[in-house]
C-alpha cells in the first residue's frame, strides 16, 4: 500500500535565499497538499494534461522526489526512512526508457537492478529469465540496446522494473511514441501483470488505451486532485482538464463521449 497524506511539491523552492526578504517567491507548485492511497493490487490510472504534477506526484512513491511538506508511506514505512524498501516495493519506469537503460544489452539492462541488490547470481539470472518472459522478449538478452525498436525498449524497461519482483509497477507515459501494435503488447504486458497480483500505476494524457483497465481514476490539474474514482465516474469529468478521453466512452449516460478530441 502506497500512503500520501498532505503532500506538497515545489520546484525551485530552495533556491531561493532565505535571508532576502525581498526575493520573489518563483517556485513552482507541481503538487498541491495531495492525500492519497494505492492499495496493492490496484489497476490505478493517473490522467492529467501536460504539467498538471503526474510525474512529479507519482517520483515521490519511491523518493525520486522528496515532498516539501507532506509525508509518503510505503506499506505504512515512511519512504524517507527507508528509501531501499520503498524503491523494492515501488518499480517505475520513465517516460523516455532511454534515461533508465544502462547497458549495452537487454539482459545486461534487466539484471542491473537484482545485480545491486547484491542476489545470488542464480536468483538474478532466475529474474531476468522471468522478466523478459513476462515482457515476451524471452531469449533476447544478448540483443544490443541500440537495436531495439520504442515499444521494445519499453518493454525491456518494464522488465527491468519488474525484475525488482515489486509489489507496484509505475509506468509514466508508457505508450508514448508507440504505434498501435506495440501499445497493444505494452498493455498487454500491463494487464497481465495486474492479472497476477502486481499493482499497476500508469500515468497519462491520453486515456484511450487504459481506461478499459483500471480500476480506478485520479484525475490532477495544477497539483490538485479533482476527480478520484471508478473510470465509469471519473471519465466523464477528464476532458474538461485536457485529458484525452476513449470516443464512445459513454459510462456515466451523457455525451461527454462526443466531446472527446479523437484524431
Ligand atoms: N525539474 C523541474 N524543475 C522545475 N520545474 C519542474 C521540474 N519538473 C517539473 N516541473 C514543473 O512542475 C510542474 C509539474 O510537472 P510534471 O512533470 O510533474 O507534470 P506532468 O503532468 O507529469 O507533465 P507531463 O505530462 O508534461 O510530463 C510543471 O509546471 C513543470 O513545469
Amino acid at each position: 500500500m502506497i500512503t500520501l497524506e498532505d503532500v506538497t511539491c515545489r520546484y525551485g523552492a530552495h533556491d531561493r535565499g532565505e535571508d532576502d526578504g525581498d526575493a520573489i517567491d518563483d517556485s513552482v507548485l507541481a503538487v498541491d497538499d495531495v492525500t492519497l492511497s494505492v492499495p496493492d493490487g490496484e489497476f490505478l490510472v493517473v490522467a492529467g494534461a501536460n504539467g498538471s504534477g503526474k510525474t512529479t506526484l507519482v517520483r515521490t512513491f519511491n523518493g525520486l522526489v522528496r515532498p516539501d511538506s507532506g509525508t509518503v508511506s510505503v506499506n505504512g514505512t515512511p519512504v524517507s526512512e527507508d528509501l531501499v524498501a520503498a524503491r523494492a516495493a515501488v518499480g517505475m519506469t520513465f517516460q523516455d526508457p532511454r534515461d533508465q537503460l544502462v547497458s549495452a544489452t537487454v539482459g545486461g539492462d534487466v539484471a542491473f537492478g537484482p545485480e545491486n541488490l547484491g542476489l545470488p547470481r542464480e536468483e538474478i539470472d532466475r529474474r531476468v529469465e522471468a522478466a523478459l518472459d513476462a515482457v515476451d522478449m524471452a531469449g533476447r538478452g544478448d540483443d544490443r540496446i541500440t537495436t531495439l525498436s520504442g515499444g521494445e525498449r519499453q518493454r525491456v524497461a518494464i522488465a527491468g522494473a519488474l525484475a525488482m519482483e515489486p509489489d507496484h509497477l509505475v509506468c509514466d507515459e508508457p505508450f508514448t511514441g508507440l504505434d498501435e501494435p506495440a501499445r497493444e503488447s505494452v498493455l498487454t504486458r500491463l494487464r497481465e501483470r495486474h492479472a497476477g497480483g502486481t499493482g499497476v500505476v500508469v500515468v497519462t494524457h491520453d486515456l484511450r488505451d487504459v481506461v478499459g483497465f483500471a480500476d480506478r481514476v485520479v484525475g490532477l490539474d495544477d497539483g490538485r486532485i479533482v476527480v478520484d474514482g471508478p473510470p465509469s465516474e471519473a471519465v466523464p469529468t477528464l476532458s474538461d482538464i485536457g485529458v484525452r478521453v476513449p470516443a464512445g466512452f459513454d459510462a456515466a449516460g451523457d455525451d461527454h463521449a462526443g466531446r472527446s478530441d479523437e484524431p
